[in-house]
């Protein structure tokens, strides 16, 4: 596939946009909103510049990348003769359901839909099309230019073809792609970040630590290994020379204890809202959200260089 459609320009769209140019597809970006979508353009060449100045492509690249960069007048010209379409609009079923009515009647049949949805089951979505078979999840985290992981999830619809040829095609670009067997409501990645943003507001709500010590015993300790290793390799290793069984048996039980106190709940406390709220602005009155974007653009992209220099 050499030439990308991306319907949705927004925050995430942007930025899908930036990671195909970079890869040497062509791109073409959409929006309803004509600002949007404008604004999208000028975004990803800032971010392939500032990919440049990360090292992470070469000027020369950059500038390539750049020219690879088309915003489509019409839905229409974004659809046609594309091959394969990342939809990051809005997360809404309703909207998602219409946009995949439009898609389908102005893309070639066999164009593949890749939905970045954070959570909506692609069964529900793709119900809609007469050819739902080319639809899938390709969920990424944000910013996708920078941070290698996309979950793919098929919807009861979607073809085998479809998963092997998606999952060939990330990998290829140099994405991490992770397959999920079925649909869950968040995928895993962000049902791993809910359940660990549950217990950052919980741990705030009961007064047991401010947000900045919360978020740092998250990334100053845990968060370091994240970014190597998962949970299970984790506490193979805790487990010393008894690995992972060990583990589970001997600190293992102190979890059940940890368990049995933490909250359970299945939405937010109002409490629990306002201390976050309010406890964030600290970090605001550190640097600007656009600042704070661009600290956390410049140090994953560092990490990214430390992890690709070992297999
Ligand atoms: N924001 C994040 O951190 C992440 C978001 N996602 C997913 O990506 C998708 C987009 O999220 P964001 O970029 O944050 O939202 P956003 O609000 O920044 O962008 C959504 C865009 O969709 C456009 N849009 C709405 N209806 C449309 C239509 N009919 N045709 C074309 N464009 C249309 C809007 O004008 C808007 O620009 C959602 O499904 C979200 O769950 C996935 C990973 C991370
Ligand atoms: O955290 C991310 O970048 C992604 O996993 C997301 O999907 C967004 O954070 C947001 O949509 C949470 O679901």
């Amino acid at each position: 596939m050499q030439e990308i459609g991306i319907l949705g320009a927004g925050l995430i769209g942007a930025s899908w946009a930036t990671f195909f140019a970079a890869q040497g597809l062509k791109v073409r970006i959409f929006d309803v909103d004509d600002t949007v979508k404008q604004q999208a353009w000028e975004q990803s060449v800032r971010n392939l510049q500032r990919l440049a100045d990360l090292e992470l492509l070469t000027r020369e690249d950059a500038a390539t990348a750049e020219g690879k960069l088309k915003v489509a007048a019409s839905l229409a010209e974004l659809l046609t003769d594309i091959e394969y379409v990342q939809e990051s609009v809005i997360e809404d079923y309703a909207i998602k359901a219409d946009v995949y009515r439009q898609f389908e009647q102005h893309a070639p049949e066999r164009a593949i839909l890749a939905s970045s949805s954070s959570g909506l089951l692609m069964t529900r979505m793709q119900a809609v099309m007469q050819h739902p078979e080319r639809a899938l999840i390709a969920h990424p985290f944000n910013p996708p230019h920078l941070i290698p992981l996309v979950e793919l999830v098929p919807g009861e619809q979607t073809a085998v073809e479809t998963m092997e040829t998606v999952k060939a095609f990330f990998l290829g670009l140099g994405k991490h792609p992770v397959v999920l067997n079925k649909e869950v409501p968040g995928h895993i990645a962000n049902r791993l970040a809910a359940a660990v943003w549950r217990e950052s507001l919980a741990l705030l709500d009961a007064g047991v630590a401010s947000v900045e010590d919360i978020d740092a015993a998250l990334c100053q300790g845990p968060g370091l290994r994240w970014a190597l290793m998962g949970q299970h390799l984790i506490y193979e290793l805790g487990g010393g020379a008894g690995g992972y069984q060990k583990f589970i048996d001997t600190i293992g039980a102190s979890f059940e204890a940890y368990w049995e106190d933490m909250e359970c709940w299945s939405s937010i406390p109002e409490s629990a809202k306002q201390k976050a709220v309010s406890g964030t602005q600290d970090y605001l009155n550190q640097k600007s959200p656009g600042e704070w974007a661009a600290w956390r653009d410049e140090k994953l992209a560092r990490i990214q260089q430390i992890l690709h220099e070992e297999p």
